[in-house]
Order: structure tokens, then C-alpha cells, then sequence
């Protein structure tokens, strides 16, 4: 796999789309954290939409010209959104005033609209990790010949695919043994991608180390925070007398081990990074159940067009300022059209995170607010969709479509393990 480099234009930019070989970092602590644009934090949305989003947007618009001026096809074209770079977009020819034959106008297809799959060009998917990481093999799962780009946190590959740097981004949202990965939940929100499709990726953990160490040695566990959850009966189960501790990626962990040659470190990733990182398996499928399973999906800048002829999941997220009591009716929208919820999630309202309720007599409550994140079972091009959205509108203070997408249909095949 070959690494990304930032276009030169991006010089003011942090390189954060990480290589394959070049990245040495130590397993505690912050790992290696580069923000194209650091000004995220003090983005407020969605209570503060009006001037601070148009400030991100402005300043993305402008780092994202540099790189379409340098290499880039412009943002209107459809051609180059859906990687059909071939295609003559000029709908309305100019008059011929030469006598140069006019370009032969090909009519667009659903195809040309639709973000994928691909059909020749290479489509570049953006994950987090390095080679080897289960969202490497999640990006190859939901678009078999793309290019996997890797970066090193989950909010630069949202970035990549917002300044043209990747095409798509792959990232874990839930788990079904760790539950939901929160961070990008929040990054949902705070960025302007779609939600194009999902793949669900069996989980199949090993433990390894370098070459000849025994278990005995092992003093410590390193991984992802979430493959540490994933395993943590079977590790105790193993006997080991090891601390465990959290780094950025799976893959990323047995390639620091290896790099520093640590043989009193063992980590927990997938049988490719073992084999990409030359170490030696020492229990395979350490995940506590043979059914651990990730949630991935897939970010476009454009939406897909829903449609209706095969399964289709639609993700939302919403707040209303009545307190928790609204959200019986809200989700009672979807309950009296037959339409099944397959997850509801409740993040802080980061915005205005509480909501005081003043009574003279005993003082002032504090009630949390939140955010709604709900997936259901029904495409929006569905009338029942349609109404319900309609309804959920009415009782919501704020309201985003993430995303309506086919739904990972494929047929299930556990991740062993005992
Ligand atoms: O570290 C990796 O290999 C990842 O792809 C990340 C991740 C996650 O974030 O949940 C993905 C799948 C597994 O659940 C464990 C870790």
C-alpha cells in the first residue's frame, strides 16, 4: 500500500494521513495526534450554526480549493464525486464556433449517479489505523479495490474525504460486545459527510508477540481500547499477569512492538497484522464471543439516492428542548408506521449541555440535555419515512438525516473463537 502525502498546497496543513512504516510512537500517552484544521473545538453546532459553522465552512472552502487548484477536479463535478473520471460532464455544449467536432455527450446513467461501487477508477477509502487495522479490512469489505488510505485518528479521515484527499471513509461505529465508539458519533455531527452504506465486520482477535517470546514473558497487553474490551475473560482467562494498556490502533500496536523490538510486550490484532509486522500468534480468537461483530459505514461527501427496491437503513439525529418526556412521542412516529428502530444512542448536547428548571420554592434543577442518534429500517424515499421524519420534525428543536443507505445484507459468518 502506497502512503498519501498532503498535496504541496497543504503545506500549512499537518501531515495526519499516516504511512505505512514511518510512524514510531510509544504506547502510552497521546499517540501521534495531527488536526488538518484545529479550529473543530470551537465549532458550535448545532446551537451556535449560523456564524461559527460558516466560519468552518469558509475555511474548509478554502483549504479545499488549494488542493482541487493543485489536483483535484472541481467539487460540481459528478464525474470525479463518483470516480468516473472519463466522463464529459459539460451538459450544455458551447456553440461550435471552430470546426471542432463537439464532444460526444454520453447521457448520465443512475450508475454515474450513484457513489458506488466504482467501475474502473480506483477508489480512494480513508481509514483509522495502519495496515493490518480491522478498519483496513472493513474499507476492503465495502469497496473491494479501492486503495486504503491510512490515518492516524478518526477525525483526519473525515477531513481527507472533505478536502478531496480520499473519496470515501470507513469508521467503526458500534461493536457488539464494546457497544458504541462515541468519538465518531460526535464527529457525525460536527462534519458534513453523509452516511453511504455499512458493513459488518466478524472480529477475530489474536494475541501475539515477537518471535520466540513465550507467554510467561509477557508483561503487558497493548491495543486498541475497544479490542482490549473485546478480550478482556479470555485474557484473564490465558493467566496472564500483564497491564494492559490503550493505543490508537490493533495493528498499529504489534507494529510498535516490533519496531522497538519489546519482548515483554504483547499486543491484540488480526492474523494480517502479525503477518505484516512479523510476529508470532500465540492464541487465536481471544475475543470473549464468537459473535464479535463491527459496525462500520461508509462517508461520502454527497448523499446516494434512496431507493426502495432492496433493504434500506436511514440514520438521524435530533434534540428537542422539552426534556426526556418528548422523546416517547418522538419515537412513537416510527412505532405507528411499522418501522423498526435498530439503534438509538444519547450523546451530551455539547452545546447546551443543561437545561435549569428554576422553582423558587426548592431551587434549581439541572437536567442533562442530549442528542438522539436513531437508525431505522425503511429508505427515505419511503412515504412511511417521509411522514414520520414529518412528525419527529414537529416535536425536535433540531433535526439531521445522516445518511440513507442499503443495509449489510450479507450472510453471517461468525468470528469463531470459544
Ligand atoms: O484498531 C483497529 O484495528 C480498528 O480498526 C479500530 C476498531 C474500533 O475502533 O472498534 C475496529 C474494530 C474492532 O472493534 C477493534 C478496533
Amino acid at each position: 500500500m502506497q502512503a498519501l502525502s498532503p498535496p504541496p498546497s497543504s503545506s500549512s496543513l499537518s501531515s495526519s494521513i499516516v504511512g505505512t512504516s514511518r510512524r514510531r510512537r510509544p504506547p502510552t500517552g497521546p499517540l501521534v495526534v495531527h488536526c488538518i484544521h484545529r479550529s473543530y473545538d470551537s465549532v458550535n453546532f448545532p446551537a451556535g450554526v449560523v456564524s461559527s459553522r460558516s466560519d468552518w465552512q469558509s475555511s474548509c472552502a478554502i483549504l479545499s480549493s488549494k488542493v482541487v487548484g493543485q489536483e483535484q477536479p472541481p467539487e460540481n463535478s459528478i464525474a470525479s464525486v463518483n470516480g468516473h473520471k472519463t466522463i464529459d460532464l459539460d451538459l450544455v455544449p458551447s456553440s461550435n464556433n471552430g470546426n471542432r467536432p463537439l464532444p460526444l455527450q454520453k447521457p448520465l446513467t443512475i450508475t454515474d449517479l450513484a457513489p458506488a461501487p466504482m467501475h474502473g477508477s480506483q477508489l480512494r477509502v480513508a481509514y483509522q489505523g495502519v495496515p493490518g487495522a480491522y478498519s483496513e479490512a472493513a474499507a476492503g469489505k465495502a469497496y473491494p479495490k479501492c486503495e486504503a488510505i491510512p490515518c492516524d485518528q478518526f477525525e483526519v479521515a473525515f477531513q481527507a474525504v472533505e478536502l478531496w484527499i480520499a473519496d470515501r471513509a470507513v469508521l467503526p461505529v458500534e461493536n457488539s460486545l464494546g457497544g458504541s465508539i462515541h468519538r465518531n458519533y460526535d464527529l457525525l455531527l460536527r462534519h458534513r459527510l453523509h452516511i453511504v452504506g455499512e458493513v459488518q465486520l466478524p472480529v477475530h482477535h489474536c494475541l501475539m508477540a515477537l518471535p520466540g517470546v513465550r507467554k510467561e514473558y509477557i508483561t503487558r497487553v497493548i491495543s486498541h481500547p475497544q479490542a482490549l474490551a473485546q478480550c478482556e475473560h479470555t485474557l484473564t482467562k490465558l493467566g496472564l499477569q500483564a497491564a494492559r494498556e490503550a493505543v490508537d490502533d490493533t495493528a498499529g500496536a504489534a507494529e510498535y512492538i516490533a519496531a522497538n523490538n519489546l519482548r515483554d510486550t504483547a499486543a491484540i490484532a488480526s492474523a494480517r497484522a502479525a503477518e505484516l509486522y512479523g510476529m508470532q500468534i500465540l492464541a487465536d480468537g481471544i475475543q470473549d464471543d464468537c459473535g464479535n461483530v463491527t459496525r462500520f459505514v461508509m462517508l461520502a461527501r454527497e448523499p446516494i439516492i434512496p431507493r426502495t427496491d432492496r433493504p434500506f437503513k436511514t440514520s438521524i439525529v435530533f434534540a428537542h428542548d422539552k426534556g426526556t418526556s418528548v422523546l416517547f412521542k418522538v419515537l412513537s412516529a416510527f412505532a405507528f408506521r411499522n418501522i423498526n428502530l435498530t439503534k438509538i444512542e444519547s450523546r451530551p448536547h455539547r452545546n447546551r449541555p443543561i437545561r435549569l428548571v428554576d422553582d423558587a420554592n426548592v431551587g434549581t434543577a439541572k437536567h442533562f440535555e442530549y442528542l438522539f442518534y436513531v437508525d431505522f429500517e425503511a429508505s427515505m424515499a419511503e412515504v412511511r419515512a417521509q411522514n414520520a421524519l414529518a412528525e419527529v420534525q414537529e416535536f425536535a428543536s433540531f433535526l439531521r438525516v445522516l445518511g440513507s443507505y442499503p443495509m449489510d445484507m450479507t450472510p453471517w459468518s461468525p468470528s469463531g473463537g470459544d
